[in-house]
């Protein structure tokens, strides 16, 4: 059997992994050791294999026994041990959530339903890392790929509405308590049906101003509001979180010589763990909505079209619908009024599930039964 490495299994991305492999019995392939950065020699979690001691994260030596190495720990641990690793002679198999070696030349970016191919060809290469794509890209890709796949798109412009989880634990925390302090300076006046709904209003502008407000996280309110911007700064005004778009797209895509054009405005929005993501999609050629409706519903199993009318869009597509779910949401398919060419869609996926940790837990899977 081989020996698997875990790091990060207990954030809340290595949380949702362990759930996930204890559902598909993945245990049951491997020999799985657990690494620590902060708790070494503490119990490891019982996986159906007894409790083992916790190895140091760190330990050159003790990582490079294994035959894979599966990362939730974040950026700054893999940019500390990945190069160690390599240059100490490992020949392994490196799988990560963080975006640190995404876009190198020796990483492919995972989304076995949507680039098997790309994967498949990888691993006859002699590729050895295997990295999960940005939670907004393999969240759209879940949805539309079909398009692409069969190269109808032109170009695509993805408006979104990113949960708070993606901002990590901390956060979907914070997000909690700006909404119970929000609610608690207007109690009083809420529990009185004379009051005026100004009055109400003015109290929880008052209170999402107050420099104590709780926004150590976030850096300014979300409950009550939006944050139009997530990540870093590149270049020209645009935000990373909105490069990745098109540069993880076509990567995934293995076409990125040949880019689609991806772009957008990222937002931070009051959700818990769902993204969602406002489509415009300028396809190739004006074709008919119901057979763009089965390129998509076919295009996967997890992909769920929406009809596109009121009731069953209000109650399916939406974070609410979709949360602790793989399914992936896709509806309000339309073609705009600009033309027979452009094409509205909407989509929702959990962003902890296929828009982290289950393209790793695939990953782990399909380098087990190699
Ligand atoms: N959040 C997201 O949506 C996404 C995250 N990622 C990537 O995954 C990385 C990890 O993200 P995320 O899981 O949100 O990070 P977390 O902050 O939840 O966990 C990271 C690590 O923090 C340590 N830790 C310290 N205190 C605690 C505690 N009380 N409970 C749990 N863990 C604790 C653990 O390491 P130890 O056991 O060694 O102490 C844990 O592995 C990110 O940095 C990013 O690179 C990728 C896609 C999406
Ligand atoms: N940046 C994403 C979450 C994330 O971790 O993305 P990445 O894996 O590309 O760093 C969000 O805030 O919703």
């Amino acid at each position: 059997m081989k020996q698997v490495g875990f790091v990060g299994w207990r954030g809340m991305v290595g949380s949702v992994l362990m759930q996930r492999m204890r559902e598909e019995d993945d245990f049951s392939l491997i020999e799985p050791v657990f690494f620590t950065t902060s708790q070494k020699g503490g119990d490891g979690p019982d996986v159906g294999k007894g409790v083992s001691p916790l190895q140091d994260a760190y330990d050159i030596a003790k990582l490079k026994q294994m035959n894979i190495i599966l990362s939730c720990q974040g950026g700054d641990y893999t940019n500390e041990i990945f190069g160690k690793l390599r240059e100490s002679g490992w020949k392994g198999y490196w799988i990560d959530a963080a975006s640190a070696l995404r876009m190198r030349d020796d990483a492919v970016i995972i989304l076995d339903p949507i680039n098997m191919p790309v994967i498949k060809q990888a691993m006859h290469e002699g590729v050895k890392n295997y990295i999960g794509g940005n939670c907004t890209v393999s969240l759209m890709l879940m949805a539309v790929g079909g398009l692409f796949d069969k190269n109808m798109v032109d170009w695509m412009s993805a408006m979104t509405y990113q949960a708070a989880s993606g901002a990590g634990a901390q956060n979907m925390r914070e997000l909690l308590q700006q909404m119970g302090e929000t609610h608690r300076v207007a109690e009083d006046l809420l529990n009185d049906p004379a009051s005026s709904i100004l009055d109400i209003d003015r109290e929880v502008a008052e209170k999402l101003r107050d420099k104590n407000f709780p926004a150590e996280h976030f850096g300014v309110p979300l409950a009550g509001s939006l944050i139009p911007w997530i990540d870093k700064e590149v270049e020209h005004g645009q935000s990373r979180e909105e490069w990745k778009g098109q540069a993880e797209t076509n990567k995934i895509l293995g076409r990125a010589d040949t880019p689609v054009p991806v772009d957008g405005i990222c937002v931070r929005v009051g959700a818990m763990r769902c993204h969602s993501q406002a489509l415009t999609i300028k396809l190739k050629q004006d074709i008919p909505l119901d057979e763009i409706e089965d390129v998509i519903a076919q295009s996967n199993d997890w992909v769920r079209v929406i009809p596109n009318e009121r009731e069953m869009t209000t109650k399916e597509l939406t974070p609410v619908a979709v949360n602790g779910k793989l399914d992936v949401h896709v509806g309000r398919l339309r073609k705009l009024n600009m033309g027979g060419e452009y094409l509205s869609a909407f989509t929702v996926g959990d962003q902890l599930l296929w828009g982290a940790a289950e393209p790793l837990r695939r990953m782990l899977r399909i380098l087990i039964e190699h």
